[in-house]
């Protein structure tokens, strides 16, 4: 669905270059549900904007829904939706019309975008709000609209920048209910940039993690946390020698990927701490080391960020954290 070679971009600001991405190198089949996770100023919209035809590349090639995006823009564009960061909907505007206007624009008849803009206001529930104007709908409600807006002509391949940025938990999570349906529906692919790690967690079965405008790891959320991050178990002993000795015995377990002592907590990072933590208290017991207590954590995909960069997307994240909007529908 998409494959690019070498794809970059850079910008000219104050007599400075930007390469705001370096080389591109992309494959993503029909019907995956992909999200890019980075932070501020990583290159992920410049990325989609390349994608979606917004932005010529500096170089390279991309191929999106078998259309080039440099020789057929127009090709790549009637196979794709759409949704860019903010709100797009005008706000004078019926909801029913601005979706059936929406399917005008992309060709269709007058008839056809009606039947297209009924079926998805159904499916989004906007059903009951068809007479209101965009502008007297709520964050959530509008973000909705936007994402029908972006499916009118029924795209192969949707694009999502950010889409639940600024709205509430309920509303987030209403706007993936929404989505996701979507997709197990009809197939569509999903691309889509969030600072919310969760939501990349949770919804993406691929996480492409980008950095200074390169792809630093792309793998499954799940295989991300494991090989990359691991579990990590926390030991509460009851003095600095106990430390020491659990110390020793965590780093002859079969697979550690880090074992640390901070005082009387001893910390050890594992793919396996569920099956680890166990053995461990066994050995610590037989020889004679007293746990006080012993927690397990499960990675989360900031600490995946984290061991390969040394740096934490979760500041950013915060940053980001819900405005309250309040959805009535
Ligand atoms: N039109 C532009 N002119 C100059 N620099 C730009 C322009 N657009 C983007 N950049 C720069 O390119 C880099 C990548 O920006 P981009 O918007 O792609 O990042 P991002 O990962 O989407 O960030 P965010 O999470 O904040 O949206 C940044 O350094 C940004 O300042």
């Amino acid at each position: 669905m998409i494959h690019t070679r070498g794809l970059t971009r850079s910008f000219r600001a104050r007599g400075e270059t930007v390469e705001a991405v370096r080389g591109l190198d992309l494959d993503i089949e029909a019907g995956s549900v992909v999200a890019f996770l980075g932070p501020n100023g990583a290159g992920k919209t410049t990325s989609l904007r390349m994608l979606t035809t917004l932005l010529p590349p500096t170089s390279g090639t991309a191929v999106v829904a078998g259309h080039d995006v440099m020789t057929d823009p127009s090709g790549v564009r009637h196979r794709i939706g759409y949704l860019g960061q903010g709100n797009s909907a005008g706000s004078n505007f019926r909801v029913s019309e601005e979706l059936i206007t929406q399917g005008r624009a992309y060709g269709l008849s007058r008839a056809k975008s009606r039947t297209r803009a009924e079926r998805l206001l159904t499916a989004f529930e906007l059903d009951g709000l068809t007479r209101r104007t965009v502008g007297t709908l709520s964050g959530g409600q509008r973000r909705r609209l936007d994402i029908a807006m972006a499916l009118v002509h029924e795209p192969a391949l949707l694009f999502l920048d950010e889409p639940t940025t600024g709205l509430d938990p309920h509303s987030r999570a209403d706007i993936w209910t929404h989505v996701l349906r979507l997709h197990k529906e009809l197939g569509t692919t999903i691309v889509f940039t969030t600072h919310y790690l969760e939501e990349a967690d949770l919804w993406a079965r691929r996480v492409m993690v980008v950095d200074h405008g390169r792809v630093i790891a792309d793998d499954s959320p799940e295989k991300l946390k494991a090989g990359l991050a691991g579990d990590r178990i926390t030991l509460g002993t009851a003095d600095r020698a106990d430390a020491e000795r659990a110390v020793e015995l965590a780093r002859a377990l079969p697979i550690v990927h880090e074992v640390t002592a901070d005082g009387t907590e001893v910390r050890i990072r594992t793919p396996h701490g569920d099956t680890q933590l166990p053995v461990l208290l066994r050995n610590l017991e037989a020889a004679g080391v007293r746990a006080l207590t012993a927690r397990l954590t499960r990675p989360t995909l900031d600490d995946v960020f984290l061991s390969l960069t040394g740096r934490t997307l979760r500041e950013r994240a915060d940053a980001a954290a819900p405005i309250t909007t309040h959805d009535g529908a």
